[in-house]
């Protein structure tokens, strides 16, 4: 893979976890917020109102939206509430699952935008990675699930790594997230495959050191994803510095 520029960033899931202010001091850059209705995965989380509550303590970080809803296009104007403290901090993450057999997905990419949000398209493990290339010229992230969505703390799905390379030979500047897995010791796959956005749940949360963590997975992606060598690497951290 030739070296891409996009930026490093990790962003550990809240689904198990409260403790937005604690992984953004161990060195988180996003945080990333699964909403889930109970339709397009078994499980229920939260909704727009609590995202706003949440925005309200951190107005300055990325939010990156994941919406796991059978109908994205009901929350957008909600989760629009939360954009914070200037554009570009909101990306909405919908699945194309749930739009593409409706004939929808072109509108609720455009509704997305005239609100005023990143637009953000993912696609389940089952999804062949063309029909989000579709509409590559569109969007600002692509999020690559590397685990059937639903719950934190399944196994990382390294067969998904041929669909992040294929759109970061197609597109060198846009965001590529993973999203399920993601931890120390699968993070290379990813990061050599072209992953810039990382999100890891229970490899942040379940560490015994979560700045230590974020920092591997942060080298990782710049070692292998951006090409820089050992010298240039943001420097280790950990909690206990
Ligand atoms: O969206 C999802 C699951 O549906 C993820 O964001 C997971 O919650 C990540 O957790 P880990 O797999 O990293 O534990």
């Amino acid at each position: 893979m030739a070296p891409h520029c996009c930026a490093a960033m990790i962003g550990p899931s809240v689904l198990d976890c409260d403790m937005v202010e604690r992984v953004l001091k161990a060195g988180a850059d996003y945080v990333h917020l699964d909403v889930m209705d109970g339709h397009f995965v078994p499980n229920i989380s939260f909704g727009p109102y609590v995202i706003e509550c949440l925005r309200r303590h951190v107005p300055d970080i990325p939010f990156d939206c994941h919406m796991m809803t059978s109908e994205p296009e009901n929350w957008v104007a909600g989760v629009a509430k939360a954009q914070g403290s200037k554009p570009g901090l909101l990306t909405y993450t919908f699945h194309l699952e749930t739009t593409e057999e409706r004939g929808n997905t072109q509108q609720v990419i455009d509704d997305i935008k005239s609100h005023g949000m990143r637009v953000g398209l993912g696609i389940s493990p089952d999804t062949p990675v063309e029909t989000l290339l579709k509409y590559g010229d569109q969007i600002d992230l692509a999020l690559i699930m590397t685990v059937h969505p639903g719950k934190g703390g399944q196994s990382f799905m390294e067969n998904m790594m041929s669909k992040v390379r294929k759109v970061r030979e197609l597109y060198p500047e846009m965001d590529i997230e993973v999203d399920g897995g993601v931890k120390p010791a699968t993070i290379d796959a990813a990061a050599e495959a072209g992953a810039n956005l990382i999100v890891s749940g229970s490899g942040v949360y379940k560490a015994s050191d979560m700045a230590e963590s974020i920092s591997t997975m942060r080298r990782s992606v710049e070692k292998l994803g951006q090409g820089k060598e050992d010298g240039d690497l943001t420097p280790m951290r950990s909690d206990k510095d």
